[in-house]
């Protein structure tokens, strides 16, 4: 069996007054790629706010490799390996790509101003070492011939990629990907799903997926978790799930 990462416990969060995840319990495995499925409004964004810290749960317990990290914020979760991808800003669009992948690095000596100043050379020889790690994590997401261009110039799917390289870089065991394949070019989104099968296969990382495209979710994940109105439909395989009558009337009817 393989050791559980993250365990979401009788999460409940009230938004307006109205619980949009309600009394919630699962588990992601670590070097499991699962998906968070549902249809709009299910509360699956809200989830994810719960697990990356961006939202304190109003009851339950979340726990990273058995312990508990209830609500502590997302900088706090990152140091336990988890890390939500997130949409470039605007601002960092005229920033280099590799730039955009360094400002991701979890601790940067080079903001230290005592440091700066007072030990030059060993700030300098850490920030090389950043930068080569930087290189490694572009490599990773095939952006390497991308890296001096803004970012602003990418495509939407390479910014997707990018997105990822900055997860990597902050150290993430435990990559929350927010329906990365919305928008993106089939041709990006096969590569995409390739990459992401790479990081899990060669480095062992673990994803949790929203997403709304059904052939990106069945070639990615060994296992999803339906969500509807708030509350667990339902959990399997995806051909599993996709079988049960009360998904199929709450979600999959909808795309048929
Ligand atoms: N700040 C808020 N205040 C009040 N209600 C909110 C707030 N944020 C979200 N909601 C409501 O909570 C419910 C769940 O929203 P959430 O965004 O988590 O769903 P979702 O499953 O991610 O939907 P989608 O697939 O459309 O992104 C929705 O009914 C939404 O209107």
């Amino acid at each position: 069996m393989k050791p559980v990462r993250i365990e979401v416990d009788g999460l409940t969060k009230k938004l307006g007054g109205v619980a949009v995840v309600n009394n919630v319990s699962f588990q992601v495995d670590a070097g499991q790629i699962m998906g968070l499925i549902g249809p709009n409004g299910a509360g699956k964004t809200t989830m994810f706010n719960l697990i990356s810290g961006v939202l304190r749960p109003d009851a339950g317990k979340l726990r990273v490799n058995g312990r508990d990290v209830t609500g502590l914020p997302p900088y706090k979760l990152a140091r336990h390996g988890i890390v939500r991808s997130f949409q470039l800003s605007r601002e960092l669009d005229r920033m280099s790509v590799l730039d955009n992948v360094l400002l991701a690095a979890a601790d940067h000596p080079g903001e230290h101003m005592a440091n700066a100043l007072f030990r030059p050379f060993a700030v300098r020889r850490a920030e090389a070492k950043l930068t080569e790690k930087a290189r490694e994590m572009l490599a990773l997401v095939a952006l390497t011939p991308h890296e001096a261009k803004p970012a602003g110039t990418l495509s939407g799917g390479q910014k997707k990629l990018l997105e990822l390289a900055r997860a990597l870089m902050a150290g993430a065991d435990t990559i929350l990907l927010d329906e990365i394949a919305a928008g993106v070019a089939p041709h990006l989104v096969e590569e995409i799903i390739e990459i992401v099968q790479k990081l899990n296969r060669d480095l062992g990382k673990t994803f949790l997926i929203i997403e709304h495209n059904v052939g990106f979710i069945r070639a990615l994940t060994s296992r999803v978790v339906v969500m509807a109105a708030g509350e667990l439909l339902a959990e399997g395989s995806f051909d599993h799930v996709s079988r049960n009558p009360a998904v199929i009337d709450s979600y999959l009817g909808q795309a048929a």
